[in-house]
């Protein structure tokens, strides 16, 4: 798999014109590595990844992937160049069934009914563990085996480019570390990954490429070993965790 490199630059944006949460971003998600964000609650980090997918458009700045600028075109086109996300909090729909739910995912395939049921296999291929659940509805099922139904479904497109917004928050730690085993095997496979996080130590440990943002600008950054070490123990001072 060839992945692209997701890079944004000098990027501006928010809710309210006047005020922008992001000011004047620099974040890289390098091909086929862990790119981790930082920060401390309001930084801005959840708003990012909202631009990278293409539910906010920034005021400033580009977000390109590879040679395209994709910083405004609308979100079921990041999805059809291959970015997913994977939002922060319970996202299943609780009244439909497991299969109902993963389905959902292949939005953008839904008049190719033949695609869209070979992309559903392929994912249930990938987690047998889920076949055995698919007529349940999803509200039935606990909160790692939802996480587990919301990868699947970020993954039924295929996507090259991950965009994961802290997905251990509300699991035990046995469910959370397989979650991170999770994203290591994907980026295994080549796909680019950017993960915000407030858990330090697991992103961290995950990560080949860290930023830390402080209310909406670029504070430190460096590759994994700077954040093992001294800086580690600061970001997580600073972040009082
Ligand atoms: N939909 C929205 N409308 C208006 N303001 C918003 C909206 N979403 C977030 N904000 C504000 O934008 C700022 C940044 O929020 P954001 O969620 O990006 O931060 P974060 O770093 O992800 O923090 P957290 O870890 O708490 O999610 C906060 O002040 C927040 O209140």
């Amino acid at each position: 798999m060839t992945a692209p490199t997701l890079r944004m630059t000098s990027l501006v944006a928010g809710y309210i014109p006047a005020h922008p949460v992001l000011r004047g971003v620099d974040v890289t998600a390098r091909a086929g590595r862990i790119t981790v964000v930082l920060g401390p609650n309001g930084a801005g980090k959840s708003t990012l990844l909202k631009v990278a997918a293409g539910f906010l458009a920034p005021q400033q700045g580009t977000v390109m992937l590879d040679g395209t600028d994709i910083g405004q075109l609308p979100a079921h086109r990041h999805i059809a160049l291959g970015v997913g996300l994977l939002p922060q909090g319970r996202s299943t729909f609780p009244d439909l069934t497991v299969y109902e739910n993963i389905e959902l995912g292949g939005w953008s395939m839904r008049s190719d009914r033949k695609r869209l049921a070979a992309a559903v296999e392929a994912v249930l291929t990938r987690y047998p563990h889920l076949r055995a659940l698919c007529d349940r509805p999803a509200g039935s099922l606990s909160g790692g085996q939802q996480r587990a139904v919301e990868i699947a479904r970020m993954l039924v497109p295929d996507p090259k480019v991950l965009l994961v917004d802290e997905p251990s928050v509300g699991l035990s730690p046995i469910v959370a570390r397989q979650v991170y085993q999770e994203l290591q095997a994907l980026k295994a496979e080549g796909r680019t990954i950017l993960l915000v996080d407030q858990d330090v130590r697991a992103a961290v440990a995950v990560a080949d490429y860290v930023y830390v943002l402080g209310s909406g600008r670029n504070d430190i950054e460096g590759d994994r070993s700077a954040f093992e070490g001294d800086l580690g123990a600061m970001v997580r001072g600073w972040l009082g965790v």
